[in-house]
């Protein structure tokens, strides 16, 4: 049986011919030309970083394959409006409807509330994506090694790149670092590594600390999933790993942006 992965990706080429069917690729390339000035992405966690505290980029994420409904009182501009208040450096907003109830009118929401940059959550694997979004506001794309193959990487990290967004490059094992490497993308290149296994959901912080002495000394590594209490972000930083993307445990509580402050105190 395909795994989720297979399954969400089977999903987003419907949605790509969907997409495709609405818009000629001239139409989307004009509303992007015409979306909000881009807010730096990389550029945010790297002045929280500089300043000695834990580039945040905190994730708006109503459900999700391993864990159903996580949130249901659910409203994107109001979550935003906590993160701003109490540190994030940057805001993730989940636009895939079928898997994690997301939408792409939250991005918008949420970042008109805010002036923090959003990168946009999503399975990307074609160019028309990376140009929607960016009509919808995005700051930031997000490029899973494990969905792509190193010519659509290298292809959808440039085009991201020449609409002036930055992107998070995610990887889960030591294949897909050599796989990134080797599209050779233009640095300091913005890493995460995924401490969930998106096939089996199983989520290991050792995930990110076992990679650490393999990665470019210029990479910036941001540590996602899993990141739960205090002593998680502790040893993160310890181990000089000073960004996160950090969704559930946030979001589970009544103030997202208090457990936030509490969670990288
Ligand atoms: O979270 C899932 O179930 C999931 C399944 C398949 C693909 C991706 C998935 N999650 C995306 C993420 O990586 C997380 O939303 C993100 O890293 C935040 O993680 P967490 O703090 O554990 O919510």
């Amino acid at each position: 049986m395909a795994d989720i992965l297979e399954r969400i990706v089977e999903v987003k080429r419907d949605e790509i011919r969907a997409l495709k069917s609405r818009y000629s690729l001239s139409a989307l390339e004009e509303l992007a030309g015409a979306a909000d000035r881009v807010r730096g992405f990389q550029a945010s966690l790297r002045s929280a970083v500089a300043a000695g505290r834990a580039g945040v980029i905190a994730e708006i994420k109503k459900a999700s394959p391993s864990k159903g409904v996580i949130r249901a009182d659910f409203d994107p501009a109001w979550i935003a409006g906590e993160y701003a208040a109490h540190g994030a450096a940057c805001l993730s907003v989940l636009t895939d409807e079928r898997f994690f109830q997301g939408h792409n009118d939250y991005l918008v929401a949420a970042r008109k509330a805010v002036a923090l940059p959003a990168i946009r959550k999503d399975f990307l694997v074609d160019p028309l994506q990376v140009i929607e979004a960016r009509a919808i506001g995005a700051d930031c794309v997000l490029l899973i090694a494990a969905c792509l193959s190193v010519g659509q990487l290298r292809e959808l990290y440039g085009l991201a790149q020449s609409l002036g967004m930055d992107v998070l490059v995610e990887i889960h094992d030591g294949m897909e670092l050599e796989q990134v490497l080797s599209a050779q993308l233009a640095g300091p290149l913005l890493l995460g590594i995924n401490n969930r296994n998106l096939r089996t959901f199983e989520t290991r912080l050792d995930t990110t600390l076992d990679l650490l002495p393999r990665l470019p000394k210029d990479c910036e590594v941001v540590t996602e999933s899993g990141i739960a209490a205090p002593a998680d972000v502790k040893r993160m930083r310890d181990a000089d790993v000073h960004r996160f993307l950090i969704g559930e445990s946030l979001m589970r509580q009544p103030s997202p942006g208090q457990a936030l402050a509490k969670l990288v105190a």
